[in-house]
């Protein structure tokens, strides 16, 4: 592989293997925090190599001043709130691109039981200096639920550590529930009950419980080998330990495949994803798990599929744009992505035959993860290939595995 692209050959089917997917970094960054909080002795199990959730370790074990979460978006708001509130002065900074991406929301809410935080550039976003934390009496607090369900899912993991614990009232519509949800089965698993119904979360003062805990294996890199499956000719492949009741609300991948052309057994090996009929139109709100937006994308465009996509509003602050860079990398093979009245319109390729198809990933994993299954359907180059390394290091080694790259 060389470091600037890696050439994925035409081919129209693969090995069915056994793949072991990675454990979730969404799971794995609360449990380590919760951990963290607990001050839990206790083995978390399964965790993986992919960068943000070994970030989050080695960051919780420095004692420099200066941390880097790098791009890791939880590893950075998780540690705001956790720094803060466990008392310490760190500045927080990230890459070029973290500095993008808005962090106002989780700083003023901290602010407002205690934390002293203050912003080291530009006012609202990364870096920012935490400087220890003045218990108030405040036990109830508003937040916007429509930006990033990551400030929700930090200030929920140190609530049990107030005096007065904390009820949050979300406001406006409320996105990416699911992982909201992850946050109080983790804060559970140690110890921690919690509350979620309307727009209320409500956490009572409590103390953490040490815990071993297992992390799952990871539903949103699985959605890339559904991918594969659909845009395959005849192929099949088993996922190890994917069980359909994860806590992750990305395992809704199986359900939305369902439509695409895969079908999913679950055993006791896992997942077993196999080719099944699809129906030309899709239609499909992505507010709840944004992260499968470019995959069902990428297979709608190279199937035939047209679709209407909406909630796609967070995509625009994660690791790049990603609606922009769908838009831009799509139109390389003929498929259009646009908005109508709020709607996202794709229509697919009328077409998809290319002899060369050069992809740029935009310093965003799933931007490379997503476009490679096109190789199914012809030679495909992607730029810039361990941009992976932030989720899932092991992925073209798994392409390896089953013949492809
Ligand atoms: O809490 C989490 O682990 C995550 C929440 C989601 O972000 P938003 O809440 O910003 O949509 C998701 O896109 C991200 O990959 C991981
Ligand atoms: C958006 C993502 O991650 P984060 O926000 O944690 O950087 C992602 O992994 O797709």
């Amino acid at each position: 592989m060389s470091e600037e692209s890696i050439l994925l050959p035409s081919t129209s089917n693969f090995d069915p293997k056994i793949i072991q997917l990675p454990a979730s970094k969404s799971v794995a960054n609360r449990a380590l925090i919760v951990h963290a909080l607990a001050k839990g002795k206790s083995e978390i199990k399964n965790l993986s190599e992919a960068r943000d959730t070994q970030t989050m370790i080695r960051l919780l074990h420095s004692d420099s001043e200066l941390l880097d979460v790098l791009d890791a978006g939880t590893t950075m708001r998780f540690l705001t709130a956790f720094l803060a509130i466990t008392n310490q002065h760190k500045i927080l900074t990230g890459t070029a691109r973290m500095k993008e991406r808005p962090i106002g929301i989780l700083v003023d809410s901290l602010k407002s039981i205690g934390a002293k935080i203050s912003y080291v550039e530009r006012e609202g976003f990364p870096p920012i200096k935490i400087e220890g934390f003045a218990a108030t009496e405040v036990k109830e607090i508003k937040m916007r639920g429509d930006v990033s369900s990551q400030y929700i899912s930090a200030l929920m993991m140190v609530a049990p550590l107030l005096k007065g614990g904390l009820k949050i009232n979300l406001e406006g519509k409320i996105g990416s529930k699911p992982y909201i949800e992850m946050t109080l089965a983790v804060m559970k698993h140690f110890g921690a009950a919690g509350e979620f119904s309307a727009n209320v979360i409500s956490i009572p003062p409590q103390k953490y419980k040490d815990a071993t805990y297992s992390i799952e294996p990871d539903w949103s890199a699985a959605s890339y080998w559904y991918s594969l499956v659909a845009l395959s000719k005849n192929s099949s492949i088993t996922l190890a330990g994917l069980k359909p009741d994860a806590i992750q609300g990305d395992s809704v991948i199986w359900k939305i495949m369902q439509s695409l052309g895969v079908n999913t057994t679950f055993n006791e090996e896992g997942a077993v994803l196999t080719k099944a009929e699809y129906s030309n139109s899709f239609e499909y709100d992505f507010t709840h798990c944004p992260d499968l937006a470019q995959t069902v994308a990428v297979v709608c465009a190279a199937k035939g599929i047209k679709a209407k996509f909406t909630g796609l509003e967070s995509l625009k602050i994660k690791e790049t744009d990603r609606v922009k860079a769908l838009q831009v990398e799509l139109s390389k093979f003929g498929a259009a992505l646009y908005e109508v009245d709020n709607v996202w319109i794709l229509e697919p390729a009328p077409n998809p035959e290319w002899d060369h198809l050069v992809i740029d990933t935009y310093e965003d994993h799933r931007m490379a993860m997503a476009f490679a299954p096109l190789c199914m359907l012809g030679k495909v180059e992607i730029k810039d290939p361990s941009v992976v390394n932030k989720s899932y290091p092991g992925f073209w080694n798994d392409f390896r595995k089953v013949g492809l790259a």
